[in-house]
């Protein structure tokens, strides 16, 4: 078995994920939350404010967050959904994606209560297999309305990047792009730089983002590059379509990058000062972005389900001594 479960200091459990390379992955039950991601020199890759640690009945600040079903100020329910504070189980029954014995994977669900459905009148199945491969986390999450009417709903998987120091990283892959800045009152601009540095707060969503994003972190000499898509891939799709054919519920394929992007937040130093969750100097070794679908609400129909892709890829660099071409890193995998 690739993944054990254990339970932390307040019975709430966790499951290991690891994989033959050494790398190994933490998930905590509560918030679906992939919490802790090392490779296989057992150096982390997410960034876990220690103070969030303590208080593990509150989404903890950091890991994975999985946002639904809303993202951002749509609709009625909290700003970032209430899945990532809900207790999710292990999904044993994870069709029509296929079992993958062969993986380092493990499949969780989460299922509307009597309780949610108070404040967001909907049935759902929210599914996320988590896989491990070397130098790679893969997330595959997946909406299912089991309402009788259709739904609509924003998502995001919130990764909260661990760097050597956020003045010094850049983020390429959204330059020329529009994105709305919430701290201008969600004006939109133009990104006109070649990449996005940092030198104070930034709180923006990226508009019709490519499905690669690099983030580079020099002093690391490491880039993790995200790639982010509707569907894993052809084969995928084929295997989609013979089970749904057998378990005769529909599937759709959204497929459509226009409607993708990316959110970029880091609090810097005062609002990180102001925060509870928040060590002092957290700021400077995190970096968060988001894989969002928020820009138009999805609908399902009953019956139908949705899926998302990311990918996060730790890629060894040597850019402190000039050899990484970021062209490169983005055509990467
Ligand atoms: O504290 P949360 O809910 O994780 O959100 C952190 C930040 O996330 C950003 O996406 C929001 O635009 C900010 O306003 C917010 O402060």
């Amino acid at each position: 078995m690739p993944w054990s479960v254990v339970n932390d200091g307040d019975g709430l459990p966790r499951i290991i994920l690891t994989e033959p390379a050494g790398s190994s992955a933490v998930i905590s039950l509560y918030g679906g939350q992939v919490n802790s991601w090392k490779n296989k020199k057992r150096e982390e890759l997410l960034f876990v404010s220690a103070k969030g640690i303590a208080k593990s009945h509150k989404p903890i600040r950091g890991g994975i967050p999985i946002c639904f079903p809303q993202f951002g100020n749509l609709g009625s329910p909290e700003r970032i959904g209430f899945a990532r504070n809900r207790l999710w189980e292990l999904d044993t029954c994870p069709s029509p994606l296929p079992r993958s014995n062969d993986q380092s994977s493990v499949d969780l669900i989460l299922k509307s209560t009597s309780e949610d459905l108070k404040t967001w009148p909907h049935s759902f199945e929210l599914r996320l297999r988590v896989i491990l491969s070397p130098s790679k986390l893969t997330l595959i999450p997946r909406v299912r309305n089991t309402s009788s009417k259709p739904f609509s709903f924003t998502f995001a998987i919130r990764n909260h990047i661990s760097i050597s120091d956020v003045s010094e990283v850049r983020v390429e892959g959204l330059e020329t792009l529009d994105y709305f800045d919430n701290l201008e009152s969600g004006e939109r601009f133009t990104e006109q730089a070649d990449a996005v540095t940092f030198d104070g707060e930034v709180d923006r969503v990226y508009l019709r983002t490519p499905t690669k994003i690099a983030i580079i972190d020099h002093e690391k000499k490491r880039t993790l590059v995200l790639r982010k898509e509707w569907l894993p891939d052809a084969g995928c799709c084929l295997v989609y379509a013979f089970l749904c054919h057998i378990y005769d519920f529909k599937v759709i394929n959204k497929f459509d990058i226009i409607l993708m992007q990316a959110g970029v937040w880091n609090p810097w130093e005062k609002k990180a000062k102001g925060s509870p969750d928040f060590g002092d100097e957290d700021y400077k070794s995190m970096l968060c972005i988001d894989s969002a679908f928020a820009e138009s609400p999805i609908v399902l129909k009953p019956l139908e389900e949705w899926t998302g892709y990311q990918e996060l890829c730790s890629v060894s660099s040597s850019y402190a001594s000039g050899q990484l071409d970021p062209r490169k890193v983005l055509s990467l995998g």
